[in-house]
């Protein structure tokens, strides 16, 4: 089963990741951007402000095309629980709002067609809901990506994609207390592998 944790910067996904592993011992605990040299490539290219955002889209595809060889596919043969901190979510909503000025029609349609091809979609996504100033207050506007005014883009990017799927998406309310957001974050991890079990038995 994959699993995936999505939401603007400083909502709060990376802190839940954590949480999560002592409850789930066997699971794969994996990110986007990677820890290989594509995801290298990709922060070398965030830390860019003048950065192509075409150019940047397509380093974002190579790592997740490597992650989804290297990590996610052998994993799911393996029967294992997959939990991301980030994935294809965020290039639907991250550079479809870095593209939005680009001479390309649709980014978002044009995004989700490129991986439509070659990607595996994910059994659920927990979106961790919180405001654009909140997020960018506590990511500590460090890059480009980490502006209210951007991250506002970004949000609205998400919500068209929950209103298209909305039987993937878990929200939870991220603007509360650490210890609330993991606690949800929790909870639906665990009603969403409980149900998955149950659909393997019938
Ligand atoms: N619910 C919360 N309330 C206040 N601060 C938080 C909360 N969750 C995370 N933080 C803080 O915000 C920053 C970004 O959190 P992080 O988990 O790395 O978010 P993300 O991975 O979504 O960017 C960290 O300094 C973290 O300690
Ligand atoms: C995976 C991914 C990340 N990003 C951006 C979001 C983040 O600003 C940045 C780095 O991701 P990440 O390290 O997950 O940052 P954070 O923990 O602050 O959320 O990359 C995209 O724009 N597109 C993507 O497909």
């Amino acid at each position: 089963m994959l699993l995936t944790l999505e939401g603007l910067d400083g909502s709060g996904k990376t802190t839940a990741w954590e949480a999560l592993r002592p409850a789930y011992p066997e699971a794969t605990f994996t990110r986007e951007p990677t820890d290989s040299w594509y995801g290298d490539a990709v922060y070398r290219s965030i830390a860019k402000e003048d950065a192509d955002p075409l150019a940047e889209l397509f380093l974002y595809i190579a790592d997740h095309a490597d992650h989804l060889s290297r990590v996610i596919r052998p994993a799911l043969a393996d029967g294992d629980l997959v939990i991301s901190d980030r994935y294809t979510d965020s290039r639907y909503a991250y550079q479809a709002a870095m593209l939005a000025d680009a001479d390309l029609a649709r980014p978002l349609e044009y995004i989700r067609g490129v991986h439509g091809a070659f990607t595996r979609e994910p059994d659920a996504t927990i979106y961790l809901d919180v405001d654009p100033e909140t997020a960018a207050a506590r990511a500590g506007a460090t890059d480009k990506y980490e502006r209210t005014a951007f991250l506002a883009e970004v949000q609205s990017n998400y919500e068209r994609l929950i209103d298209a799927e909305p039987e993937r998406f878990v929200r939870v309310d991220a603007g509360r207390s650490p210890e609330a957001v993991i606690d949800a974050v929790e909870d639906a991890v665990a009603r969403l592998v409980d149900a998955h079990r149950d659909g393997d038995r019938d």
